[in-house]
């Protein structure tokens, strides 16, 4: 039991006080004359995890966008993820438009949060700029993402919430993505938006085919880790071939829209030596498509060579010789594909017999692919989309006439999309059509296969006799009948 007598004076109480004040004023100026300050910082931050680790159950990952000199793909990925999760409550926020850009892009300022769930998972984002010690210095600026969670999901957020985020950022990115379509001009790539309206969906080809194209394209995107593993380029080789107007150009379109890639139209015409090939491949990006069109008469090598002057190399590694096939695919499958990734490269044809064997060996183009005349089912999606005729609804009245007709030999699906363009009217678009086909198979039954094969023995010596050069009419039509397609 304590009596009022034993407890200390107030007088002697606050002296003993201040006494005390004043030792722990003198140690503590001391520390810190005499301890360096990281000691000072080191002590501090033991002490601090010392008192609260035990009590914190939140775990705080910091993600700056430095990975070792290069970007850190997490940095980036949560820049993109969270900019379409700020909420509209944000008071602060990074503004940014890039040439290639349809609309700006919004990203967190400095203290903004973002709460997210994940597998029920409650996830806080918050974006620091940290200026260091030096107020005011940009130089010393940090910026980074802190994401806190509760620690016993730690591996679930590593293992599956981060893969997430990338994988939600590539989709982002994927559909932000413009598409350029680059074409030669004096011997330079010039840009275009890409604005083709062709798809997989509106492609009139065999779906059988169609699933195998667009399963090859999904398994050559995924196989990254393979192709390393085997020593593979990661690229990917097609040859289109099939008369003109059945949809080679509306199927590389297609592509460069399902992949997102940018597309690169070779005009190898205008190139002449090798020296400018290389410079021309090698300023081409990852994530594109090259397109050579008509191969079979874009090229012709033995008149480049025959053209070559006196003095002049013959040597496919001389940078000054003239261009040559095996230059060019060598070139192609080497340097060039090895120095990128996702690559695709595209030759068509409208002649796949006249192609030099050396383009058609095995290894050469992964996958060849015939586009032919229109099949009913390539007519039904024709008619879906000029005409908005569903499959699913009651068939229009004609389709059995247009069945019978149309066995894929006689019309062309560019031929069928011109008929169906000239009305809006579906009874008297398809009417049209029927009228053609009837006449086109007239027409067909007319000739006696003796006669057909006279006329393409006749048509192919006559096209051996005029063969193409950059100036003929016939290779300047085509060519302006690509930019209008590519252009529209
Ligand atoms: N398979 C198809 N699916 C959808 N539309 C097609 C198809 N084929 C042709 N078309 C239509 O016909 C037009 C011309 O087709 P495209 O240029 O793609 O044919 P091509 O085979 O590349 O012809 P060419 O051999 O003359 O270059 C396209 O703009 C498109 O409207």
């Amino acid at each position: 039991m304590f009596f009022s007598k034993d407890l200390p004076s107030p007088t002697s109480f606050f002296t003993a006080y201040a006494s005390m004040a004043g030792y722990m004023m003198m140690i503590r100026s001391m520390a810190h004359q005499l301890i360096p300050g990281p000691v000072q910082d080191f002590i501090y931050s033991s002490l601090h995890s010392l008192l609260f680790r035990s009590t914190s159950t939140t775990l705080t990952l910091t993600i700056d966008d430095d990975n070792m000199g290069m970007h850190n793909e997490i940095y980036q990925a949560a820049q993109t993820y969270l900019s379409t999760k700020i909420s509209p409550e944000a008071a602060r926020l990074r503004i940014s438009k890039g040439h290639r850009d349809k609309h700006v892009n919004l990203y967190l300022s400095d203290g903004e949060t973002v709460n997210d769930v994940y597998q029920n998972v409650e996830l806080k984002w918050r974006f620091v700029t940290d200026r260091g010690d030096k107020k005011g210095d940009d130089d010393v600026r940090s910026e980074y993402f802190e994401l806190s969670f509760d620690k016993k999901h730690k591996d679930l957020i590593l293992n599956s919430y981060i893969p997430h985020v990338e994988t939600k950022a590539k989709e982002i990115r994927d559909e932000r993505r413009i598409l350029m379509l680059h074409s030669l001009n004096s011997l330079r790539w010039e840009s275009v938006i890409l604005e083709h309206p062709s798809t997989f969906k509106t492609i009139a080809m065999e779906d059988e085919l169609k699933r195998d194209v667009m399963e090859d394209l999904d398994r050559f995107i995924r196989r990254k880790d393979y192709y390393k593993k085997v020593g593979k380029a990661w690229k990917r080789g097609y040859l289109l071939y099939g008369p003109p107007g059945t949809g080679k150009s509306s199927l590389v379109a297609a592509m460069a829209n399902y992949l997102k890639f940018d597309v690169y139209d070779l005009q190898l015409a205008s190139v002449m030596r090798d020296s400018d090939l290389r410079r021309l491949l090698l300023a081409t990006r990852n994530r594109s498509i090259l397109v050579i069109e008509d191969i079979d008469c874009a090229v012709d090598f033995p008149n480049r060579l025959e053209q070559q002057q006196p003095g002049e190399g013959k040597n496919c590694g001389d940078s000054q010789a003239p261009l040559t096939l095996s230059g060019l695919l060598n070139f192609i499958d080497g340097l060039w594909s090895s120095c990128g990734d996702e690559r695709i490269i595209i030759f068509t044809t409208n002649h796949k017999d006249r192609l030099d064997p050396a383009l058609l060996r095995p290894g050469r183009m992964d996958m060849h692919i015939y586009m032919g005349h229109c099949t009913f089912q390539g007519f039904k999606t024709l008619a879906s989309n000029y005409l908005g005729l569903n499959d699913t609804t009651m068939p229009h009245r004609l389709y059995t006439n247009i069945e019978r007709l149309m066995d894929g030999e006689v019309i062309t699906p560019a031929q069928v999309a011109e008929e169906l363009m000239k009305s809006e009217d579906a009874d008297v678009a398809l009417e049209g059509l029927v009228n053609v086909l009837e006449k086109m198979r007239f027409k067909a039954n007319e000739l006696s296969p003796v006669l057909k094969k006279k006329e393409s023995r006749l048509e192919r010596d006559e096209m051996r006799a005029r063969p193409d050069t950059e100036g003929s009419p016939r290779k300047n039509s085509k060519r302006i009948k690509k930019l209008v397609l590519f252009w529209t």
